[in-house]
């Protein structure tokens, strides 16, 4: 199986490249050797030489409040670009694998989402992301699309190391507890993604849009004490107090970019079709605290 994987030093790319690698040939790009998504001919010819049975798409524009000011780039990359990866797939019969997000949702309520729930998407970020997904439905090409939450992993820029850069800086944090999701490892999405790439080469009926995150909920501010007092256990330099970490509404943290309150993935067909599911979302924040502390 030869495999093409794009944004590959991302924190999603970069685990790939380990979990895809058991599978066959990975040809790896990123923006600097072929695959940048802003230059769709140069980025249509690179798969066009790699010739790919899977396409595997972990390139993004995932800066979610600069795309409120920059959403012709957000277009291009995170729907115009995955539309025409979806139309060479379709003529190559290649399997696309893809990402999105629970930023597709609106947020309401306090129930967990499946697939099949309506979007409508807050953001940008979120309805640059929908649009990429029906492209891609839309193209007719075999394949995968994987909405997950809340990333994190021990490469690359995230919630949890920015939670610990500012536990050593600052004497108080005021972090928003009325958002609820799951923290999902990059590493497990990497293995989840392997995994199902096998199991839809051989049955083509398993593709399609389906939820992937961690087990259980939590809010951004239950995760940043989670993270802080992990670090601080270890030993590390925490300058915070415990009662320094100040639950807030999302009311007083106001961003360019409005972020869904109810993020909680229904990850059921994923078990049912797959049988895979991901452990609890603190098995793996824990597991990269340890790796990167
Ligand atoms: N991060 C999160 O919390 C979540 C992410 N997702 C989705 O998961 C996927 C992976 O996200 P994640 O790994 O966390 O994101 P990262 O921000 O860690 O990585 C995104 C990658 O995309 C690359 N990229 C950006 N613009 C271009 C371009 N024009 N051409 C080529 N590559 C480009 C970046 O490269 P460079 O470094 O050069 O800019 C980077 O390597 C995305 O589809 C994202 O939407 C879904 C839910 C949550
Ligand atoms: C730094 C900081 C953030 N926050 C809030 C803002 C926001 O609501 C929440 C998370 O902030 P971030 O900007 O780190 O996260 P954000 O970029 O919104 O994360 C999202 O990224 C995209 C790519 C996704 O697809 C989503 O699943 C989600 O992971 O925490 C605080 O309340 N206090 C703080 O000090």
């Amino acid at each position: 199986m030869k495999l093409l994987l794009l944004g590959k030093n991302g924190q999603l790319g970069w685990e790939l490249q380990r979990a895809l690698s058991p599978l066959g040939e990975v040809v790896a790009l990123d923006r600097h050797n072929g695959g940048d998504l802003a230059n769709t001919a140069a980025l249509l010819a690179a798969v066009r030489a790699a010739a790919p049975d899977v396409i595997v798409n972990a390139a993004a524009y995932t800066a979610v409040d600069k795309a409120e000011s920059d959403a012709d780039a957000a277009r291009q990359i995170n729907a115009t670009a995955p539309g025409l990866l979806a139309e060479e797939a379709a003529k190559l019969g290649a399997l696309l694998v893809h990402y999105s997000t629970d930023y597709v949702f609106d947020g309401s309520g306090d129930q967990a989402r499946n697939e099949d729930a309506s979007t409508a998407p807050l953001s940008v970020y979120g309805s640059t992301k929908l649009a990429g997904e029906e492209a891609i439905r839309a193209s007719g090409c075999a394949h995968l699309i994987l909405r997950t939450s809340w990333v994190f992993a021990a490469r690359g820029g995230n919630f949890a190391k920015t939670m610990l850069r500012l536990a050593a800086e600052r004497e108080q944090l005021k972090v928003i507890a009325d958002q609820i999701g799951a923290p999902t490892g990059a590493d497990l999405l990497a293995d989840l993604s392997a995994h199902m790439i096998v199991a839809t080469r051989a049955r083509p009926a398993l593709g399609g849009t389906y939820h992937a995150a961690a087990a259980g909920e939590t809010s951004w501010h239950a995760y940043a004490q989670h993270v802080i007092e992990f670090a601080r256990a270890r030993g590390t330099a925490v300058k915070v107090a415990p009662e320094q970490i100040l639950p807030i509404p999302t009311t007083d943290y106001p961003t360019p970019a409005r972020r869904p309150l109810n993020s909680r993935l229904d990850t059921a067909k994923l078990a049912r079709n797959f049988g895979l599911r991901l452990p609890p979302w603190q098995q793996g924040v824990d597991r990269m605290l340890n790796e990167i502390l």
